[in-house]
């Protein structure tokens, strides 16, 4: 039908407002689409719905398209709908609970996108489909772009509830509906779709109908409706935010490698992670609700400390499962509304084995060394560490034997990092340690052993050695009362930490090693017999340096490379007459003596040449040189040159005497023009410069 012409509403005297306004409309749209009249100048309109007016007509809009709208292709529509997943599914439902309603009483229902696509809509089937006819369907845009003005567009521009009338509607297939829309916004105030109620007007003269009371019912529907999918989405929205924090909490328990179980104030399972699952040997699903406390056994303090307020850390517990018993270190934190109720706690169980490698690795219980870090071609010395690759891959214990200073330690690190090498080595001088500490720094002790001591106990260096090596170095020196606690350690692989009641089990190697006659120790009753056996299953002996013929000058230039490496600078050479005295020397101190040597020539020496001077004050004075007999001992070594050595003592002089000629010929024994003449010969003019 076509109400555009005014004039044909027959106006009666008792003409009620309603009628007036729907005629004053219609004049008002003809007089702005056939002599652009502007809209806005007049009193019946309302002024967004005339700027909407004026919007239309310069998007193009046909206010006499047969038509509306266009279709979106089946991939855009399915996307749309993927997109407005979370809109569609909290409002379509309660739409639906009005499809009986709507289906008798000539009203539409419908849901439109923010762009104004249609989403969902429910109706009496004529209105469904005379709007189906006109292309009112799932997947048509119908925006003000391409409809004209329309409630819901309006709506979501002004952020309000907006209701048109008949004429209102800029296009003529719309002009006998009244049109009411509220916009939906999410939590954050955006818009992100609209509801539309539409009421067709049939019959012939729309007009002569009072419609006011309607208008006002069917606005205050829509709008409440608008308002429950709001609320319905914030709700929906808050869900699936707290399903999301719930499933990223429950994947990063998961990830943990410490177990973690929540339980109730009755220490009942709440939720436990996988590796809880994994220690209490419990699946999920049986877990839950199981009681907690038998699986620490008779341990009072724990089960007190499992309902009650205080939080603890660290505690060492054991746990009994169906198959064994297991340490770890427990953190118990409670959950509670306030101070004195508890609603709960969560429980964590670390591994104390995976704690210890950690410590161990942090405060360098580790071996450095490997047997290429062993310098010497020495035959005794390519004995030792052939006899010592040997033993390192069996399992029996190893006593090395050699001066102080000689290696053993060197020697004891690279057969623990040829065998067990991510194992810990844990190494302990028994001669550097007070007598009354050794056996607490041994076998560790139990909570409140004895005054000083830590609360919640400690582990020995035994069972830190779990895994990996313990070296018990100067071994002649453990306390006698001490050895027949270590042998029994040794043969039953289980230690019982001083005051406590349980042996834990531990899986080490010992390598022990001495610079005594042990054997004399055994005769004089100062070391047991069968813990000599149990220790000296395999030996090794290392010799002293004085026996390692060049080894003493490889030694010197490795460790003067080293040391200058690490100092950024460039390593000085051994003259002729230090190499001899190093050879010559006795090396009392062995290794470690030449080591400290070393340094402190680099140190002294201002030179790129270390010179006797250089050397430690005992060395130069020492007055029992060992004979060298043979000089081929110095015949492949770096020996300086009688050329080399002229060069480096005119370096040395020149240098010491700030590049003064005289002083540093009379410095040299030579004239003035001798020494002119050497560094002209040697290419050192430079020097002096
Ligand atoms: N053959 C070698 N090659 C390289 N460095 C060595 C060698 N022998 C010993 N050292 C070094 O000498 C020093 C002393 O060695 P180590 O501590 O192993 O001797 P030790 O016999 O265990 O001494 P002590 O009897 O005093 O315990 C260390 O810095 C070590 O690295």
């Amino acid at each position: 039908m076509n109400w555009t012409n005014a004039e044909n509403i027959p106006v009666s005297n008792n003409q009620d407002v309603f009628t007036t306004r729907w005629r004053e409309l219609i004049k008002n749209k003809m007089n702005f689409l056939s002599n652009n009249i502007d809209p806005r100048n007049t009193s019946c309109m309302v002024p967004e719905v005339a700027e909407s007016w004026i919007r239309s007509k310069e998007f193009g809009v046909n206010p006499d398209m047969k038509t509306m709208g266009y279709m979106l292709s089946t991939a855009e529509i399915q996307e749309l709908i993927h997109q407005n997943s979370l809109l569609i599914d909290t409002a379509v439902p309660l739409i639906t609970t009005f499809k009986p309603l709507l289906e008798i009483s000539g009203y539409l229902l419908v849901l439109f996108s923010s762009d104004g696509t249609i989403l969902h809509q429910e109706g009496e089937p004529a209105i469904l489909s005379s709007f189906n006819r006109i292309n009112a369907v799932v997947g048509a845009v119908w925006s003000e772009k391409n409809v004209g003005t329309n409630a819901h567009s309006l709506s979501m521009r002004l952020k309000r509830p907006v209701q048109l009338l008949g004429p209102e509607h800029y296009c003529l297939q719309l002009e006998d509906n009244i049109s009411s829309a509220s916009p939906i916004m999410n939590e954050f105030g955006h818009v992100i779709g609209a509801l539309v109620l539409v009421h067709q007007i049939r019959g012939d003269s729309p007009w002569k109908n009072n419609f006011l009371n309607l208008q006002a019912h069917t606005l205050g529907w829509v709008s409440s409706m608008g308002v429950a999918i709001e609320a319905q989405l914030k709700l929906a929205q808050r869900n699936y935010a707290l399903k999301m924090t719930n499933s990223t909490l429950k994947a990063t328990l998961e990830y943990v490698d410490e177990g973690i179980i929540s339980i109730d104030h009755e220490a009942k399972i709440k939720h436990l992670n996988r590796e809880a699952s994994r220690i209490l040997r419990l699946n999920q699903d049986e877990a839950v609700g199981r009681d907690l406390k038998p699986f620490f056994g008779k341990q009072s303090n724990i089960l007190k400390a499992l309902t009650s307020v205080k939080p603890i850390e660290f505690l060492e517990v054991s746990i009994t499962n169906q198959i064994n018993e297991l340490q770890y270190l427990l953190s118990i934190k409670p959950i509670s509304e306030d101070d004195n109720c508890r609603n709960g706690a969560v429980l964590r169980l670390a591994n104390v084995d995976k704690i210890n490698a950690l410590v161990n690795n942090r405060v360098g219980a580790k071996a450095k060394f490997r047997f290429e870090d062993v310098i010497g071609n020495s035959e005794p010395i390519k004995k030792s560490i052939s006899l010592s690759k040997k033993y390192a891959c069996t399992n029996e214990n190893v006593l090395i034997i050699g001066e102080s200073g000689t290696g053993k330690e060197l020697f004891a690190q690279a057969i623990h990092n040829e065998c067990r090498p991510l194992g810990p080595f844990i190494a302990i001088n028994c001669a550097a340690m007070p007598r009354n500490l050794i056996e607490s720094e041994l076998f560790g002790y139990e909570g409140g052993t004895f005054t000083g001591a830590e609360r919640n106990g400690r582990p020995g260096k035994i069972e830190l050695a779990k895994g990996g090596t313990l070296f018990l170095d100067e071994i002649g020196d453990i306390p006698f009362e001490l050895q027949a606690v270590l042998l029994r350690v040794l043969e039953d692989k289980q230690v019982m930490r001083l005051g406590g009641q349980r042996s834990i089990d531990v899986d080490f190697r010992v390598i022990t090693a001495t610079n005594q006659d042990l054997y004399k120790l055994v005769a004089e009753k100062r070391f047991r017999q069968d813990l000599y056996y149990r220790l000296s299953v395999l030996n090794i002996e290392i010799p002293p340096l004085r026996d390692r013929g060049t080894d003493q000058l490889l030694l010197c230039q490795y460790f003067i490379d080293n040391y200058c490496e690490k100092r950024g600078q460039v390593p000085p050479k051994l003259s002729y007459a230090t190499q001899m005295r190093i050879v010559e020397y006795d090396w009392p101190g062995n290794v470690r003596q030449l080591e400290n040597a070393m340094i402190c020539s680099v140190n002294t020496t201002q030179s790129i040449i270390i010179d006797l001077e250089h050397l430690p004050k005992e060395i130069i004075e020492s007055n029992q040189p060992k004979q060298v007999t043979n000089t081929s001992t110095l015949a492949h070594l770096d020996v300086v040159s009688i050329q080399a050595a002229e060069v480096n003592a005119i370096t040395n002089a020149i240098m010491r005497c700030d590049k003064n000629v005289a002083l540093s010929a009379d410095l040299l024994g030579i004239g003035k023009s001798t020494l002119y003449r050497k560094l002209k010969r040697n290419n050192l003019t430079h020097l002096i410069k």
